[in-house]
């Protein structure tokens, strides 16, 4: 009790931001969850912002916390990754990623790593060789659709984009071993949100007896790659992240050697933010454009235009090709700020901070909201509408330097598969447009506990004559 009182009267002195710590043991994390059902979840943050200010206290899943709304907050909090906050999740995802993954380890570890990874995935080298990859994805996929009376929009990319990931991160093509994965790894991310209950039967303990079969299989993946990596004399190419983690630290030292437990472990863990998103942002354009004709009249003009061109001059295309449609790229960047697939970064204060007036106490967890950010009228012009010419308008920034579009995060942490992310996208989009015609079902977004179509948007599609 005595500590309580301290506590209060320290963050009283100080300043901690204004807000309700709600009911004891749960907080206000019921009307989290419930706000989190709405079609606006962003309507838990709104409430308190209006009553509180931009920068609020709450209690949310069993913890204080801070939650903030403003972009100049939100990047610091990101900026300060490391020495200042370190990233926070629930204890279930703690639990399932291991203590190695770049996704919780800090300091030089995880610059390291994410130095590696982040430049491999952003190499033209590896975009030009993936763009043939995600090609052929993309078209056999589609090729399967017109004789399909009604396809699953969020299924189908899930598909080609869990190829396209498996081939970065580890090489694996189509066959048995790409199944293996899919069904592993499916059933592995399912514990991540659960109740943190560790018995047989319960879903935690599944996930983790999926992660153990996952980690044996990439294991042997790591362990051939790196006798044939012993065995070839000359250097050959870098192919996938595998790689790339295994040739660091070079030839002769091997005290700087990544070990092969951490590799598989980490290869692994990169595919939990990358499975799920990319897919995502596919099928919520599709669904933002089944929405908005003018929007779909312009992209595919644009988008025709371009296939006419190389059709015409008998050229594959670069990857350059297809990040050069100024159009698409406003699409997809209105399409990540309106779908928010991460709302918001959670991280711990691990000392004092001041930011902007606020006071952070140690300890504390703080809620970079990113959905927030991007759904504020201060910020966006009618949030709700999807409104690709916003990003000609001055309002619309989509680099990395703008605090009020962050839907990669920022900082240190700032999401590795972006680029790759982008082109994928893109380039299904090109394909999709100049492909097919297509009449959505009805069908809505639900937003927790993460970002899904309530009916996987089941449309039909019409092929266009040529
Ligand atoms: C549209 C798709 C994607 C979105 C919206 C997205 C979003 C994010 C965000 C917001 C973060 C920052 C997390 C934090 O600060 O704690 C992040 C980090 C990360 N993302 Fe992505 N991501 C996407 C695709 C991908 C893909 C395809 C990959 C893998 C190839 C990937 C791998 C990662 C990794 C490894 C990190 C952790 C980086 C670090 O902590 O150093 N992401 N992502």
């Amino acid at each position: 009790w005595w500590k309580k009182k301290e506590k209060k009267e320290i963050e009283k002195k100080n300043g901690v931001p204004k807000g309700n710590l709600g009911w004891p043991l749960i907080g206000e994390t019921l009307d989290f969850i419930a706000c989190g059902y709405t079609s606006r979840p962003v309507s838990f943050m709104e409430k308190r912002r209006s009553l509180y200010g931009k920068v609020f206290k709450s209690h949310l899943l069993g913890r204080p916390i801070i939650v903030s709304t403003d972009p100049d907050v939100n990047k610091v909090v990101l900026q300060n990754n490391g020495s200042t906050f370190i990233p926070y999740y629930p204890k279930t995802i703690t639990e399932l990623l291991g203590k190695s993954s770049i996704l919780q380890t800090n300091g030089n570890l995880q610059k390291r790593v994410h130095g590696l990874i982040g430049g491999f995935l952003k190499s033209p080298q590896l975009k030009a060789r993936i763009t043939r990859e995600i090609e052929n994805c993309v078209n056999l996929s589609m090729e399967t659709w017109k004789d399909k009376p009604l396809i699953y929009m969020q299924e189908e990319t899930r598909n080609l984009t869990f190829q396209v990931l498996v081939r970065v991160l580890l090489s694996v093509g189509p066959g048995e071993d790409l199944q293996f994965l899919k069904r592993e790894f499916g059933e592995f991310i399912k514990g991540l949100i659960c109740l943190p209950i560790k018995l047989p039967g319960t879903r935690l303990y599944k996930s983790l007896k999926a992660k153990e079969r996952l980690l044996k299989m990439v294991r042997k993946i790591v362990e051939e790659k790196k006798m044939k990596l012993e065995s070839t004399d000359e250097r050959s190419p870098v192919m996938d992240a595998v790689d790339v983690l295994l040739r660091s630290g070079g030839e002769e030292n091997e005290a700087q050697r990544l070990p092969l437990d951490f590799i598989s472990g980490n290869i692994i863990e990169m595919m939990i933010p990358g499975e799920d998103s990319v897919p995502m942002v596919m099928t919520l354009a599709v669904k933002y454009l089944s929405d908005c004709s003018l929007a779909l009249k312009q992209l595919m003009e644009e988008n025709i235009e371009l296939k006419r061109r190389k059709t015409h001059l008998c050229e594959n295309y670069a990857w350059t090709d297809y990040m050069s449609l100024p159009f698409t790229q406003n699409v997809i960047n209105e399409t990540l700020r309106m779908a928010n697939i991460i709302n918001g970064i959670w991280r711990k204060a691990l000392k004092d901070v001041e930011i902007k007036g606020y006071f952070i106490p140690k300890g504390w967890c703080v809620l970079a909201s990113l959905s927030s950010v991007h759904m504020n009228e201060e910020n966006y012009e009618n949030p709700y509408q999807f409104d690709p010419w916003r990003w000609e308008r001055k309002e619309g920034n989509g680099n990395d330097n703008n605090s009020s579009f962050t839907p990669f995060g920022g900082g240190q942490r700032l999401c590795v598969g972006l680029e790759l992310s982008r082109l994928e996208v893109s380039i299904f989009l090109h394909h999709f447009i100049t492909r097919y015609r297509w009449v959505a079902e009805e069908d809505c977004v639900v937003h927790f506990p993460t970002v899904k179509m309530k009916r996987k948007l089941p449309i039909t599609v019409i092929p266009i004559s040529s």
